[in-house]
């Protein structure tokens, strides 16, 4: 695999286009993300943030583009190497998709010993030490998902995600189902993690507040394409209508709203 270097981009997307019969939803993509850069894409519902995260991870096959990591594409990979490259992916989804059936310990310590064959002693000692990293108390390991708050469920599974090392992080609406305050909490340590371990991060999210928080850059989607990115302090000036319709949650502008899944 190539060697990253100041040229390529940690993750080039271009021409992405995924359809689901007669609904066009990603019409040629293009997007990139540079080593340890943060980058939100925003959307209306039903625009196809999901469907990108799931195209880039492999969890989807695209239609056509190329979405290429370290400058080596992931479309025309071998199943067993998409399989390495995903080992070096992290997915925070919205639910946190904690295992029920395990301690919060044991969870965030189930990739250290499944997928790197860390020793459990050796795994439960670091999985402690990222819940301390989330502010989870290591009481809280021998609880269970059902026992605890969604705060620290959200918590729990970013100590999970991060135990690993990826070298890219997918956020998909991190502060859905938290309260304001508990949402600020998340997005810092997302950043705090996220900045302290160099990782590339592409969060997805409609939550403005957060975008803001999380991004260092935001890309917004609509109608299959980025239609405008820039530097989150830019975009209260993008200069974009729909933008700026977006991010102020207008009734009247140019964007079409989607009443209905397809
Ligand atoms: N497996 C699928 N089969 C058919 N259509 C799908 C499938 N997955 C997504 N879609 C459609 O693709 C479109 C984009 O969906 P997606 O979930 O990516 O939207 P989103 O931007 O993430 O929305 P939200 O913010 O509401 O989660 C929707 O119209 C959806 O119905």
């Amino acid at each position: 695999m190539a060697e990253p270097t100041a040229a390529i981009p940690k993750i080039r997307i271009q021409g992405l286009t995924k359809s689901f019969g007669a609904k066009h939803v990603l019409r040629g993509l293009d997007l990139d993300i540079a080593e340890a850069e943060s980058v939100v894409v925003i959307g209306g519902s039903g625009t196809g943030k999901s469907v990108l995260i799931k195209c880039i991870t492999g969890l989807m096959d695209a239609d056509g583009g190329t979405v290429e990591i370290d400058g080596a594409d992931v479309l025309k990979m071998t199943p067993a190497e998409q399989h390495g490259m995903m080992n070096r992916f992290g997915l925070l989804f919205q639910a946190g998709a904690l295992f029920d059936s395990l301690s919060v310990l044991e969870n965030v310590a189930f990739g250290l010993v499944e997928a790197q064959g860390v020793p459990r002693a050796k795994a439960n000692k670091m999985a402690l030490d990222f819940m301390a990293q989330v502010g989870l108390e290591p009481s809280v390991g021998a609880m269970y998902p059902a026992e605890i708050s969604v705060g620290m469920r959200k918590r729990a599974s970013l100590a999970r995600t991060i135990a690993t090392h990826p070298d890219v992080v997918f956020f998909d609406e991190p502060t859905t189902g938290l309260d304001p305050i508990m949402g600020d909490i998340i997005d810092e340590l997302i950043v705090k993690c996220v900045k302290e371990l160099k990782i590339t991060a592409l969060t997805i999210t409609h939550d403005m507040d957060s975008a803001r928080r999380v991004g260092d850059r935001i890309a917004m989607l609509y109608d299959g394409k980025i239609i405008w990115q820039g530097p989150t302090s830019e975009i209260d000036n993008s200069g974009n209508p729909y933008v700026h319709q977006f991010i102020n949650g207008l009734e009247e502008g140019p964007i079409e709203l989607v009443t209905r899944r397809a």
